[in-house]
């Protein structure tokens, strides 16, 4: 029999990339990715996902897999947060720590928070899985194949995310937290 899929709408090769990586073969569905860029409305990160994902199933008619990630710097008390995507664009990695110049709280908080809606349309109810990591931002280091891991140095690492080796990235991510607990979700549920 065939098995059942799951569609994960993202317009982020990277991230597809390392939630294909972290799932492996020990899922219950297969993915199928579908590559549309979300309009990401203004507000929290949990609002931002559920919206998003909304969206996703007025478009595709089926039901969906979106995901939002944040980047909080606790000293300017969470942003720049869903705004991550803007402020990379804008400033590049190399600007992100010029933020916290002035500050001597350099810790922050990469969030992921999946959101999978299992109707096909724009009310359809939505649930969340989100992962945490905990972490500083320092100046870029490593590779700059992804968004700012250069600038991110998980808490308990000397290494920043573009640093480590992908595999040791997907064991401690906010990707990876969040995954596990879609994973428990799904490996529960079929
Ligand atoms: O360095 C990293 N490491 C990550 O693990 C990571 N995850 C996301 N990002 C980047 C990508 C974007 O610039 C922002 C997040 O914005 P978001 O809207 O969640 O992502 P999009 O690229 O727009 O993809 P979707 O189509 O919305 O899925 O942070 C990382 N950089
Ligand atoms: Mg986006």
């Amino acid at each position: 029999m065939a098995q059942k899929t799951l569609t994960f709408v993202t317009g982020n090769a990277k991230k597809l990339e390392e939630l294909r990586a972290i799932l492996g073969t020990n899922f219950p569905l297969e993915i199928i990715s579908h590559k549309v860029d979300l309009p990401e409305l203004q507000g929290e990160m949990e609002e931002i996902s559920i919206k998003k994902c909304q969206e996703a199933a007025r478009r595709l008619k089926k039901p969906v897999l979106i995901e939002d990630t944040s980047l909080c710097f606790k000293a300017l008390n969470g942003l720049p947060g869903p705004y991550i995507k803007w402020f990379l664009d804008k400033i590049k990695p190399e600007g992100l720590p010029k933020l916290l110049t002035g500050w001597e709280d350099k810790s922050a908080e990469a969030v992921c928070t999946f959101a999978y809606c299992e109707g096909s349309c724009e009310d359809s109810d939505v649930i969340l899985f989100q992962g945490i990591t905990k972490g500083q931002i320092v100046e870029p280091r490593g590779t700059r194949d992804f968004g700012w891991d250069c600038v991110f140095q998980p808490e308990g690492f000397n290494k920043t995310y573009a640093e480590l080796p992908k595999e040791e990235k997907n064991m401690i991510s906010h990707r990876y937290k969040a995954l596990e607990k879609l994973r428990k979700y799904f490996t529960e549920k079929l």
